[in-house]
């Protein structure tokens, strides 16, 4: 099952179960006829016969409706809380999923969104506007009671839809910018929280603050632009239905006199009326929240539309071949310089090759790519022949190992941050990993061995302990290819031997190793080099090929250049 299928499916959960609840309020809503039945019957029967029987008779039927129809609006408020709070519970896992299954520009935004949807489900928004069809029986009620007095109702019921068609026209674009401003805030807030280290060390309170104040302050007065629309067409949503209030009274008693209708029907009427347009003038008061929960409706499905997930995809084996760049182009953005400008390279099982080049040359994009997390803007990467893009990335990952520039972990254990997260592994399996690596000493010295918890302002390993517990990271599970860029930036002599052992246990057993490098001592360790200048390959051969005699005391980018 696709992501899109399951998000599809809890849609279409969400909607019958919506469909129950409008089934609710129409059974609720026509409960609310009581009072103006109970007003027409006291005044025409029971003060014209004085008959208390007929009182009490009258009174307990009323009781028992409107008790029941309490019972039902309860009802109908705690299941449509549920069906938002089920809805969010089931999609969040999906968006988050689909969010981190997008190569590059994931966010949070569309969690947020979920909330938004969630609130509107549970908002008193929806009951009124599964309260339209009984609104309408109440306005063809008050025409068979008195045409002249429909006619009142009718004329308010238009009045106050085009109050709503106001506010729709007036707040439209708002409502998208003030959700785009509040997002952009967000954004900024979640940065200055992961960069706190420098802000900090920096002092950089002043600045952060300043920066995420500006775009706050732009969201909070686009708001509050909103609002006043918001309360100024709600206020006079209001006004108009006490003037209908007014002169559905007014023209009732008019009736009465110059026609002798009978007066209790004249009230029930205004009652009726009143519950009538009650129902618009709710829609009215939160047509703002209502349209900010559809747009991020229609967000979330155009969201989700571009996530790539597949629940179950079937299982393809170990990639046994190769992985293959083919003529890969990266442009960034529209109009911006390609990065890559048509690499092609294959790297098959049990050979590592270096990827070497001057800074900017493109070398860490072209790793990226090579992991599936940057999608080429032309060409295409395939493993065993198949576009990555096909591969289901769950698996896919589990048969590649990266480790990125900067190698960072979860809040978690040593043994579970090695283990990838993947809590239910064998606990053997990490220790596999790391004394595949060599660190297996290293880590029964940390304070609580495997268990040591890495946490922010808790236990953090060093720069070079960070890059060794990424390459056990990298090699766990036994993978068939593994990408590192600069594994060996941080690592003293030591580390770089661990690493240089590692590689060569690594070509032994079959696993095909790519690795960006800036130092040439690691080129003795591989068996091709591929030299990147400008974004594109400038040579890729044996070491012996593309630098003859050089390896030793080569720098890439002089290489590169010769
Ligand atoms: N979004 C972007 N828009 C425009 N240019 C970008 C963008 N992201 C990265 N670049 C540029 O792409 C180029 C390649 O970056 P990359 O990190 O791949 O280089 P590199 O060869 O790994 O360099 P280093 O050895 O310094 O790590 C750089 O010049 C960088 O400034």
């Amino acid at each position: 099952m696709t992501l899109q299928e399951s998000y599809q499916a809890e849609k279409d959960k969400a909607l019958r179960s919506m469909a129950l609840a409008a089934v609710i309020s129409v059974i609720s809503g026509l409960c609310l006829l009581t009072i103006p039945l109970y007003l027409s019957q006291v005044y025409s029967r029971v003060i014209a016969s004085r008959s208390i029987e007929t009182l009490v008779a009258l009174s307990i039927i009323a009781f028992v409706i409107l008790v029941t129809y309490g019972i039902l609006d309860a009802i109908r408020g705690a299941y449509l809380a549920r069906i938002g709070i089920r809805f969010e519970a089931r999609v969040a896992s999906l968006l988050l999923a689909g969010e981190l299954s997008l190569p590059k520009d994931s966010s949070q935004a569309s969690l947020h969104q979920l909330v938004e949807v969630r609130k509107l489900i549970a908002s008193n928004v929806l009951p009124s506007l599964f309260d339209m069809p009984v609104m309408i029986i109440f306005a063809v009620i008050v025409f068979v009671i008195n045409p002249t007095l429909g006619f009142i109702v009718l004329a308010g019921m238009v009045i106050l839809f085009s109050t709503a068609l106001l506010n729709e026209v007036l707040t439209a674009s708002k409502v998208k910018e003030t959700d785009d401003s509040g997002a952009a805030s967000h954004k900024a807030l979640s940065n200055h929280f992961s960069q706190q280290e420098l802000i900090k060390a920096l002092g950089l309170y002043p600045q952060a603050v300043e920066h995420w104040g500006r775009l706050r302050a732009r969201h909070l007065t686009q708001l509050i632009g909103l609002l006043d629309r918001n309360y100024a067409l709600a206020s006079v949503s209001k006004t108009v239905r006490n003037l209908i209030q007014i002169a559905v009274i007014g023209g009732g008693a008019l009736l009465v006199i110059t026609e002798h209708l009978d007066a209790g029907v004249i009230f029930a009427t205004s009652v009726i009326a009143s519950r009538a347009l009650a129902p618009i003038e709710t829609l009215v008061s939160g047509w703002r929240s209502m349209k900010q929960g559809r747009l991020a409706l229609t967000r979330l499905d155009e969201r989700v539309k571009k996530f790539r997930l597949v629940d179950g995809a079937t299982q393809l084996p170990r990639p046994s071949l190769g992985l293959v760049a083919e003529k890969v182009v990266f442009i960034p953005a529209p109009g911006a310089q390609p990065i890559l400008r048509g690499i092609t390279g294959g790297f098959v099982p049990g050979q590592a090759v270096a990827i070497i080049g001057p800074s900017g040359a493109g070398k860490s994009t072209f790793a990226r790519m090579l992991v599936g997390y940057l999608e080429p803007t032309g060409g295409q990467v395939t493993l065993d022949g198949q576009n990555i893009r096909s591969w289901d990335p769950v698996t896919r990952g589990s048969y590649m190992g990266y480790m990125p520039q900067a190698a960072s972990f979860f809040e978690g254990t040593i043994r579970e941050n090695i283990a990838r997260m993947r809590v239910d592994d064998a606990p053997e399996l990490a220790i596999e990993a790391a004394k595949f690596v060599g660190i297996h000493e290293m880590i029964m010295n940390f304070p609580m061995g495997y268990d040591t918890v890495i946490s922010d302002g808790g236990f953090q390993p060093s720069g070079g302990q960070k890059q060794l517990l990424g390459l056990a990271r990298a090699f766990y599970g036994g993978p068939a290819f593994v990408v590192l860029d600069e594994p060996n930036a941080s690592l003293d002599s030591t580390g770089e031997g661990l690493l240089f052992e590692t590689i060569r246990k690594a070509r032994s057993a079959g696993i095909g190793i790519i690795v960006v490098t800036q130092r040439t001592s690691l080129l003795q360790q591989v068996d091709k080099i591929l030299v990147l200048k400008n974004g594109q390959a400038e040579a890729y051969g044996t070491p012996a090929e593309v630098m003859p005699g050089q390896i030793v005391r080569a720098v890439p980018n002089k290489v590169s250049q010769a």
